[in-house]
C-alpha cells in the first residue's frame, strides 16, 4: 500500500456542497502543504432545489448524479484526490429538510442505523489512519437531518475505530465565531443593493455560530480564496456566487468566508491554535 503522507485529515459531510461552505479553504491548504485529505460525503443530495432554470429537469436519481459530478469538480478545484461516499454511491439518500415526509423515506440517510453507518465510516479510518477528523456540531450546524446524521455517524466511527485499533489525536467541529458573523453581516447589509440577490440571510442562519470564547482554531485561508470560490462554484445547483458572498437556492446573500473557524472536541490543543495539527507529534506511529 502507497505510504500517505505523515499528515492525514478526514472531513466528514452530509451533502455535496457542504465541503466547499464549510472547509473549503481549509481542504485546498492542507492538501497544497501535502497532506492527505480525505473527504467522505453521506448523501448524493438527490432532494435538493436547483438553481439555475436550465437545470431544474434534474430531480431525484439525476439530480444526485449531477450532484455527484458537481462533487468531482469541487474537489479537483481544492487539489483534492481522496472523496468517498458512505457506503458507495446512493447507499444512503438525501432525508429533505426538517420535518419533511421525505425524512420518512426508509432508505434516507435520517433512518440509518447509526452503528452500521459508523461501521463503513471506521474502515475508512483504519484505512487511512487520520490524525484529525472533521464535522459539524451536534445539530448538524442547522438542524438538516442529514447534518445531524453525519455527526452522530462521525462521532460514533471515532469510538468504533479507536476500538478497532486507530485513536483520532483530535476532533473538530464546524464554527463561525460570533463576532465575525455580526461583523461580516453588518457589511453585507451595506452592500446588499449591489449584490444579484433578493435579500440577506441573518447571523442566525449561519450554521454552527457559537460565542468566541468557543472557537479553539483559526484557518486562514486567504491564500486559497480562489480555490474555494471556484469549489462552490462548481456545485452549481446548490450555489450562486458573487464574492465576497454567496446565496443557496433561497436565495439569501451570506457571507463566504475564507477564514475558516473550528472548536475543538476531543484531544490535546488550546484556544488560538492556527493549525488542525498543532500539538501532535506526527511522527509517533499512528
Ligand atoms: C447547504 C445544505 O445543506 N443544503 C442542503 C439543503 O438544501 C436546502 C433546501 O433545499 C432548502 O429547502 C432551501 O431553502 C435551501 O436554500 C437549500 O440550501 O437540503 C437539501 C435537501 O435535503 C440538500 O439536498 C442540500 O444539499
Ligand atoms: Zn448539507
Amino acid at each position: 500500500m502507497t505510504e500517505l503522507p505523515s499528515r492525514r485529515l478526514l472531513l466528514v459531510h452530509a451533502h455535496p456542497d457542504d465541503e466547499s461552505i464549510n472547509n473549503g479553504a481549509t481542504m485546498a491548504r492542507y492538501a497544497a502543504e501535502g497532506a492527505h485529505v480525505t473527504l467522505v460525503t453521506c448523501t448524493l443530495g438527490e432532494r435538493g432545489e436547483v438553481i439555475p432554470p436550465g437545470l431544474r429537469h434534474l430531480t431525484g436519481a439525476a439530480l444526485g448524479a449531477h450532484r455527484r459530478g458537481e462533487l468531482a469538480a469541487a474537489v479537483s478545484a481544492l487539489g483534492v484526490t481522496d472523496a468517498r461516499l458512505l457506503g458507495g454511491a446512493g447507499r444512503y439518500g438525501d432525508s429533505g429538510m426538517m420535518g419533511l415526509a421525505d425524512n420518512d423515506d426508509p432508505g434516507c440517510f435520517w433512518r440509518a442505523d447509526v452503528d452500521e453507518a459508523a461501521g463503513r465510516l471506521a474502515e475508512v479510518i483504519l484505512e487511512v489512519r487520520p490524525q484529525v477528523l472533521v464535522t459539524y456540531d451536534d445539530d448538524g450546524g442547522y438542524g438538516h437531518p442529514d447534518h445531524i446524521q453525519a455527526h452522530r455517524v462521525a462521532m460514533r466511527a471515532v469510538d468504533l475505530a479507536a476500538e478497532r485499533g486507530h485513536r483520532i489525536a483530535k476532533v473538530y467541529w464546524n464554527r463561525v465565531p460570533r463576532s465575525v458573523a455580526d461583523a461580516a453581516f453588518a457589511r453585507l447589509q451595506d452592500e446588499l443593493s449591489a449584490l444579484p440577490f433578493d435579500k440577506g440571510a441573518t447571523v442566525d442562519d449561519v450554521p454552527g455560530v457559537v460565542a468566541d470564547e468557543r472557537i479553539t482554531t483559526t484557518i486562514d485561508g486567504t491564500a486559497y480564496a480562489a480555490a474555494k470560490t471556484a469549489a462552490m462554484r462548481a456545485h452549481a445547483t446548490q450555489i450562486e456566487v458573487a464574492e465576497p458572498y454567496f446565496a443557496l437556492s433561497n436565495e439569501l446573500a451570506q457571507p463566504l468566508f475564507t477564514t475558516e473557524y473550528y472548536e475543538l472536541v476531543r484531544g490535546p490543543g488550546q484556544r488560538g491554535e492556527t493549525d488542525l495539527f498543532a500539538g501532535l507529534d506526527l511522527g509517533e506511529a499512528s
